[in-house]
């Protein structure tokens, strides 16, 4: 019976992979036919392009199917049977009859979220495992209880499947979870998309993998929308990025930006280290406001009696006091970004000075009117306003400024802030820019605005060109027209007749056809635009964010449409904003989401409990540490020792999981020594977290997990980096220290009973 019900849904699973090699060979012709169509017009070209990368995404779409396409099917009571795969699958029938369905249409849902108590229609549910295209097992779940035929493969534990999935040796890359989604954390994946929702969870509940299976569901629900504007996921940092890299694609979703604040500054790369100090002042919320006085320190006035005298052809112009003072007033009265205020600055400047020279030179020594007329001032006018000299002086006043520059500056000498604050930011110019400075640079941005006239200057220069150019194309098919009219009367009798361009055509259609069409995905085009609205914004870590990376967000996302996930209790002691409500108060009031994960899917109880006891110990407000899923059996350990670099290099050797990942998570000061003693560790690279031993410090630990952990020197820690630490592991924690353990831990070296 149990083997008969195996080699049926073999067959199945079979035929699927039948079907996905038939729709990726035609996939695979399509794109050969379209990249052999010969034709060099930019229509035709254009035409391939489109074919050529939407077949390559179909073709994506087939690979990411080839592991585990199918692992679930549904039996309803009355009747219908579906299998539930990573991607929905067709017949080629004329009804193109669903094979497979995609686990995120609604019909599926039922796979994550019955339960005996409420079996949503459910005879059984069934989960299969498979090791490439080979069907290994099958698990089944009876939902109707009134049911009595059996299959013999009925799980003695239902979360059989759960736990040989938590169990498996990691590979330093997350996985998607398509075939164990739990109901809990289903519910925040579908949950609608508009609004802010936030997810709290403690460590290793699923926040991560749930936020990346949203925004996977996100774009399968809201495709249209979603794909044009881009789905944007912020994480803490670049290793982190690298981890959790590979769970889109395998859902087939290629077209989400993944980024790190310090990468959402286009232009800029971040890559300074950053003391907590200047990290706390550069992210409190006060800095929008020191920046803005900044800045208007920047419209600067002579001083009174000490006016700028301005070299000119016509005699010297004086530019003073009274004169600055009222140009500065209108063109802050325009309430315009800096730079876009700068011309309504010069205007009024270089009006008083053609003011002041027309008063010179016409003036009647004999109190008569002046002699010039309006044409002659208006003479005088355009010289000034093309004067070198006179544009020097408005620069010196108002100058224009880049984001770059005028950050570069304000650090250099950083005003309106207390002197500690002062002191912790200063930094000299030239030094390589940091994460915190990002905010502060999109913050600069929007203050001083983009004056792009000159750029659309340019481009309508370039259309120009284009058009020109159009025009002398239309021109020679035109000058042609007789030859090819009469080569086609001598071949065609009939005298069909024949279109020209020209007739179809004008210049100015021409040229846009003719302009390169912007094949770049929205991803890529978000993350080279500053100002670009993302369509849904996922945050992790999002306790880690500063109140001014808050504000840089926001910016990317007027719609609010944001999932942010994070924990509290692990946030960094240089780090975020207190609460949630603090958090988006500003932005969307009370107007917002909660869901909690309680569950712990990594770290077994052996090891929650003990890390459980660091914030507990600490009296962490609200704290609520996560049940674990499962208990292993292996208690964490703890040893003092003298020669801590030996006794890590000991332990790594005798503890390096077999085919898993191992992680000493020890103090930046001590990467120097432990790394002599690890094999193939460098000391302050970017950790390849495939490798098997990798060697880093807490910050870097966040959102991570290995099969076994090593923590170092526990007592050099604040309470929330310790926390972290040991919640990395899946399966072993050990703990090496050459002093005193913090209190919390203390238990683990007294000898047990
Ligand atoms: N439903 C599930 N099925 C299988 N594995 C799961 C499931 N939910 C979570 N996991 C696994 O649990 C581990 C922890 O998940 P994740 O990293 O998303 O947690 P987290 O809440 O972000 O943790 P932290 O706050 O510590 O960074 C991952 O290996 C993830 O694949």
């Amino acid at each position: 019976m149990s083997t008969e019900e195996l080699r049926e849904e073999q067959q199945f699973v079979s035929g699927l992979y039948a079907r996905l090699d038939a729709l990726r060979e035609e996939a695979e012709s399509a794109v050969q036919a379209s990249l052999a169509q010969v034709g060099n017009g930019s229509q035709a070209r254009l035409e391939r392009d489109v074919m050529v990368a939407e077949q390559s995404g179909l073709l994506a779409a087939f690979d990411t199917g080839e592991n585990g396409l199918c692992f679930g099917r549904l039996e309803f009571r009355d009747g219908r049977d579906h299998h539930i795969g990573r991607i929905g699958i067709r017949a080629s029938d004329i009804e193109r009859t669903p094979l497979v369905i995609d686990w995120r249409a609604e019909v599926a849902r039922p796979f994550y979220l019955a339960t005996g108590h409420t079996p949503m229609g459910l005879r059984r549910r069934r989960h299969i495992t498979s090791e490439g295209r080979r069907v290994t097992a099958l698990h089944d779940e009876i939902l109707d209880l009134t049911d009595t035929t059996r299959t013999g493969h009925e799980a003695a534990d239902a979360d059989e499947v759960l736990l040989a999935a938590l169990d498996s040796a990691r590979t330093g890359r997350m996985h998607d979870i398509v075939q164990t989604i739990q109901a809990e954390q289903d519910r925040v994946i579908r949950a609608p998309h508009q609004g802010v929702l936030v997810v709290e969870g403690g460590p290793g509940t699923g926040k991560t993998v749930v936020a990346l299976h949203r925004a996977a569901f996100l774009l399968y629900a809201h495709r249209e929308l979603l794909a044009k504007r881009a789905v944007l996921v912020v994480g803490p940092n670049p290793a982190f990025l690298g981890y959790i890299g590979e769970v889109l694609p395998a859902l087939g979703e290629t077209g989400v930006l993944l980024a790190t604040i310090g990468e959402l500054f286009p232009g800029v790369t971040a890559t300074g280290a950053e003391t907590p100090a200047a990290a706390r002042v550069k992210g409190r919320v006060e800095m929008a406001d020191v920046l803005a006085r900044a800045l208007r320190d920047r419209q600067q006035l002579p001083e009174p009696g000490a006016p700028l005298i301005v070299e000119h052809d016509d005699g010297e112009l004086i530019l003073d006091w009274e004169i600055a003072y009222e140009a500065r007033d209108a063109a802050r009265a325009a309430d315009l970004p800096h730079n876009l205020a700068r011309p309504t600055f010069a205007f009024h400047v270089i009006d008083a000075l053609t003011r002041q020279l027309a008063e010179r030179i016409g003036h009647d020594p004999y109190g008569g009117p002046n002699f010039l007329g309006p044409d002659d001032i208006a003479q005088l006018g355009k010289a000034v306003a093309v004067s070198a000299e006179v544009h020097a002086a408005i620069e010196q006043l108002w100058p224009t400024l880049t984001p770059e520059r005028f950050v570069t500056e304000f650090l250099a000498e950083p005003v309106h802030l207390a002197d500690a604050d002062a002191d912790a930011v200063r930094r000299a110019p030239g030094a390589a820019w940091t994460s915190a400075d990002v905010p502060l640079l999109d913050e600069a941005a929007e203050l001083l605005g983009v004056d792009d006239s000159a750029e659309r200057a340019r481009a309508e220069a370039r259309w120009q060109r284009e058009v020109a150019y159009a025009q002398g194309v239309l021109d020679v098919s035109y000058a042609s027209r007789t030859y090819e009219f009469e080569d086609k009367e001598e071949t065609d009798p009939e005298g069909a007749e024949v279109l020209l361009a020209h007739d179809i055509m004008d210049a100015e259609r021409m040229a846009e056809r003719q302009e390169e069409a912007d094949h770049r995905s929205a991803a890529e085009r978000a993350a080279a635009d500053r100002t670009w609205a993302f369509g849904h914004i996922i945050v992790d870590e999002a306790q880690e964010l500063s109140a001014m990376a808050w504000r840089l967000l926001m910016r990317r996302s007027p719609t609010r449409s944001m999932t942010l996930v994070g924990d509290p209790a692990q946030t960094a002691e240089s780090g975020g904003v207190g609460s949630w409500q603090d958090i988006l108060a500003p932005y969307v009031e009370d107007r917002w989401e909660y869901a909690r994960l309680g569950v712990n899917y990594r770290t077994p109880a052996e090891i929650m409990d003990l890390a459980a006891e660091v914030p507990r110990a600490a009296g962490v407000v609200g704290f609520e540490p996560p049940s674990s899923v499962r208990a292993t059996g292996v208690r964490p350990w703890a040893r003092r020792v003298d020669d801590l670099a030996s006794a890590v290099g000991d332990v790594v050797a005798a503890e390096a999981p077999e085919g898993g990942r191992l992680a000493v998570i020890a103090p930046r000061a001590l990467h120097e020594e432990l790394a002599g003693k690890l094999p193939d560790v460098t000391a302050g690279a970017e950790p390849d977290l495939t490798r098997a031993v990798v060697l880093i410090d807490p910050r870097q630990a966040k959102g991570l997990e290995f099969d076994s952990v090593v923590v170092v020197e526990p007592a050099w820690y604040g309470t929330s980096d310790l926390y972290v630490a040991l919640t990395r592991a899946t399966q072993r924690l050990g703990i090496l220290t050459s002093g005193a353990l913090p209190d919390a831990l203390a238990s683990l070296l007294q000898p047990r009973r």
